[in-house]
């Protein structure tokens, strides 16, 4: 392994990201008592242009008249490419409470586009004497958001989560889909007269966990659009969270129960993973690093493993 040790990401629960228009202020309450870990309030694309401005006012009267539970409670800023974005930063961090946690950036494309949110952020956080540092998290959906993805995910300091854009991402790529994540029908292999679908989003997916992993950022997968397709969205999230990615954004409150049942450990696993673990001491005090469990092979390399699951139980049992 190199010298330089892989960075552990922010430790708090980010299972499933709860999207909300910040146009839509009646629903506020429904999700500050929701089972979501992360809050995003949005004033980017859920919210039409003639509404910008009443939903930025919407937020940031929220944020201090709610009770937001010890959710992360995060607001998507507009984009750099447009004339909203500067005013949705001063004056979230001019006049919002401290109880504000994160500000999301969407369609990023360099590390640049960071430095620049965070030195308007860094800038108004001193001088009104602001005491909690904001976090970023980032939405990878274009072709030069995932082109540079590294360097994006090494920008800032204050970078705590990435995720895919699903959506944005077809777009910018020129995909011939208007699905939001999930199942292509048309991305297939045909092998003697049988279709066999593969998944399109996989190496996206792959390149922002690798990222991420590199800088002590959480991996997140963004949004499935179709919120009748129960299965749909399961098989999605267990595809993200097999690749490692922590957890997934939900666009309706029926996708939060799911997004946590797949990104909590079951009891199952968690099990398995201390008992190998526990194997693993036994080995270790006799002296060997490898042996065996289940008929099959541990070693050094299962116990950390293992404590990706153990820590990943105990870190939403102690939330
Ligand atoms: C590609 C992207 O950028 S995705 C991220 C940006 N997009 C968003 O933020 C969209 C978020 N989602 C929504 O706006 C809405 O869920 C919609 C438009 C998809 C559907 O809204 P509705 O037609 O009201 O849904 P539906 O009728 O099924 O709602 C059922 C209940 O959930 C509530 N609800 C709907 N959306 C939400 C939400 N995001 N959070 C909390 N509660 C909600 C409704 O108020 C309703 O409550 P009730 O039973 O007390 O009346
Ligand atoms: O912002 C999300 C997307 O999928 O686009
Ligand atoms: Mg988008």
């Amino acid at each position: 392994m190199s010298f330089r040790i892989q960075p552990t990401p922010p430790a708090r629960p980010n299972r499933c990201q709860l999207f909300g228009p910040g146009s839509r202020p009646a629903i506020f309450e429904k999700m500050a008592k929701s089972d979501a870990d992360v809050i995003n309030l949005d004033l980017e694309d859920s919210v039409a242009p003639s509404d910008k401005e009443s939903a930025r006012e919407n937020i940031i009267q929220a944020i201090g008249d709610i009770d937001w539970g010890n959710k992360t409670l995060s607001v998507r800023i507009n984009g750099l490419d447009t004339p909203y974005w500067y005013r949705d930063v001063v004056d979230l961090l001019e006049r919002a409470p401290e109880r504000l946690d994160q500000i999301m950036i969407p369609k990023v494309g360099c590390a640049g586009d960071l430095y620049a949110v965070d030195a308007l952020v860094s800038a108004i956080e001193a001088a009104k004497g602001r005491t909690k540092r904001i976090a970023f998290e980032v939405i990878i959906e274009s072709a030069a958001g995932i082109a540079h993805v590294e360097e994006i995910a090494a920008a800032s300091p204050r970078l705590q989560a990435m995720s895919l854009g699903a959506a944005d991402f077809a777009a910018s790529m020129g995909m011939q889909t208007t699905g939001i994540g999930g199942t292509q029908a048309n991305y297939y292999m045909l092998h003697e007269g049988a279709k066999y679908w593969s998944d399109p989003w996989h190496w996206a997916q792959t390149a922002i966990v690798a990222a991420c992993r590199t800088h002590g950022v959480l991996p997140v997968d963004g949004p499935f659009g179709d919120f009748s397709d129960d299965e749909g969205f399961r098989a999605q999230a267990l595809r993200s969270a097999t690749l490692g990615m922590v957890g997934k954004w939900a666009i309706h409150p029926k996708q939060v129960a799911l997004a946590n049942e797949v990104f909590t450990p079951s009891e199952e696993a968690v099990t398995e993973a201390r008992e190998i673990l526990a194997a693993m001491e036994e080995a270790k005090a006799k002296g060997e690093g490898a042996t065996v469990y289940k008929g099959r092979l541990v070693d050094i390399a299962s116990i950390k493993q293992a404590e990706v699951i153990v820590r990943q139980s105990e870190m939403i049992t102690a939330q």
